[in-house]
């Protein structure tokens, strides 16, 4: 699943790159889409990200490419791949500048865990 954001200015934190904790709500936002798009009817909690490591800042204006699939299927668990693209509107040109493995559990109405429908 391909999604979208543009950075503004209540993104940034106070030296003019974007806030982390905001690329990280998206990431988990996006990621939870994907899953519940994937598996419907399915209510999902994330349990945990992977390693979350920030190369490259990003300013006001970029526009950020999400790409989340699904990496790996357990019982009750599903891993979603999430990586993060800017592109540079001028020349058309994208920049890799983040990516995490998010997992999701599946859970009932009272919030325990329960099993993956079959695929
Ligand atoms: C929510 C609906 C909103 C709807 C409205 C619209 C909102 C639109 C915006 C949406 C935005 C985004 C939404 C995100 C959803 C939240 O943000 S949810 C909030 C944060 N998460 C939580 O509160 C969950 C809290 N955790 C729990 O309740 C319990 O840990 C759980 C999830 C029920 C799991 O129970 P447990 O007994 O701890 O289970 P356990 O056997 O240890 O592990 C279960 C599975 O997870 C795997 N696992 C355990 N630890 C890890 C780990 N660290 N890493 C990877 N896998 C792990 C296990 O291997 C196992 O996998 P399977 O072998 O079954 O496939």
């Amino acid at each position: 699943m391909e999604n979208y954001k543009v950075v503004r200015p209540g993104h940034l934190n106070h030296y003019g790159h974007l806030f982390g904790g905001f690329m990280l709500q998206w990431v988990d936002e996006i990621g939870w889409i994907a899953a519940s798009r994937d598996n419907p009817g399915c209510r999902f909690v994330t349990i945990g990200m992977d390693r979350v490591e920030f190369h490259r800042g990003v300013g006001e204006g970029a526009v950020l490419r999400f790409e989340a699939a699904e990496a790996r299927r357990g019982t009750s668990s599903l891993t979603y791949a999430v990586s993060v693209f800017a592109d540079d509107l001028e020349t058309g040109t994208e920049q890799a500048i983040f990516s995490t493995c998010i997992t999701f559990v599946r859970v009932d109405e009272d919030g325990r865990k329960c099993p993956l429908p079959v695929r």
